[in-house]
């Protein structure tokens, strides 16, 4: 499993407020289409474990703790290198090298540490800016932090957009908003992380994935992790069928990345399952699919262990940092 290179940008498009005011959801529908992505499709035995594979590659595995230290981050480096045991990879026929994470996600603070710690791995550094997780420094402050993150080697630019835009149906502000974030983001990818746990309803969700499509953000974000709901199936089925609308009409493909509670391999199963029923195969590979997860990694790698092993390990022996 080689990383794909990274995909075009989004170079965006003029704000269509038409577009946006049009939408609507059907919230029941979505719910019952849900509920259907475990029970329509099982995947088994050496297919679960390389679809498992294939979720360790999309992951963007993160810290973004209170009081993450240097030495954490570093050993979550080490985990992004060699995420799954050599042992395990050789049992499954797969070579020692060709699994990696999507990227490492951390606060700017430690920016300049994951990308000395990931130095010559391939994978790119993601920083969570613009004020994480609730977004309401002065816009200044905001996009000062996304430059500090690039210039210290971030390629990757999570920001979290201010939810009243969304709440009042200020698009404009959003679309503004946005589109500066990625004027700030220069080279590096920008990931707009919405909070939809903090927007109401799923028509805002669609709405406002619509609006930072529109603005040129390269990916399209639930949640921080960090909101009472974070990532939500029903949320998921939403942006995701708006990224679809957004690339019929525009061309262009843009990513998603669920995060914020996705904790074991079954959750992303189901996760992936959604991306291949709506979207198609472009979306299994992490130049447009990643999770944002903290903890993920541990049940992927105790699951590959049963497969190999036929026995379970305590969570203790998967330690991520
Ligand atoms: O962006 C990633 C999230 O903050 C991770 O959330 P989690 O700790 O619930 O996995």
């Amino acid at each position: 499993m080689v990383q794909d290179p990274a995909p075009p940008r989004n170079p965006g498009m003029p704000l269509e407020l038409d577009w946006v005011e049009q939408v609507r959801v059907n919230r029941s529908a979505v719910e019952r289409r849900a509920a259907t992505l475990g029970t329509r499709r099982s995947v088994k035995k050496e297919w679960q474990a390389g679809w498992l594979l294939r979720a360790v590659t999309c992951m963007d595995l993160t810290t973004l703790a209170s009081d993450d230290t240097a030495g954490r981050v570093q050993r979550l480096c080490a985990k992004a290198r060699r995420p799954v045991r050599p042992e395990l990879l050789e049992a499954m026929g797969v070579q020692r090298t060709a699994v990696k994470v999507g990227a490492v996600c951390v606060y700017h603070a430690f920016v300049e540490t994951a990308v000395a710690a990931l130095e010559g791995s391939g994978i790119p550094v993601a920083a969570v800016s613009t004020a994480f997780p609730h977004g309401l420094a002065p816009m200044e402050t905001r996009l000062a932090e996304i430059r500090a993150s690039v210039a210290a080697g971030a390629r990757e630019i999570d920001v979290v957009i201010t939810r009243g835009h969304v709440l009042t149906g200020n698009w404009t502000a959003l679309y503004d908003e946005v589109r500066a974030f990625r004027d700030a983001c220069g080279d590096a990818h920008l990931k707009t992380i919405l909070a939809t746990g903090e927007l109401g309803t799923l028509r805002a969700a669609y709405r406002a994935s619509l609006v930072a499509m529109m603005a040129g953000t390269d990916f399209i974000k639930t949640s921080t992790g960090k909101e009472g709901v974070n990532a939500t199936l029903p949320v998921g089925l939403t942006m995701v069928r708006a990224l679809r609308e957004y690339g019929e009409r525009s061309g262009v493909s843009v990513g998603f990345k669920p995060a914020g509670g996705i904790r074991t391999a079954k959750d992303a199963l189901l996760w992936l399952t959604l991306m291949k029923e709506e979207v198609g195969d472009p979306w299994l590979h992490p130049a447009l699919f990643r999770f944002g997860a903290s903890s993920l990694l541990a049940d992927i790698e105790r699951q590959l262990e049963h497969h190999v092993t036929g026995r379970y390990s305590a969570f203790h022996r998967h330690p991520l940092a």
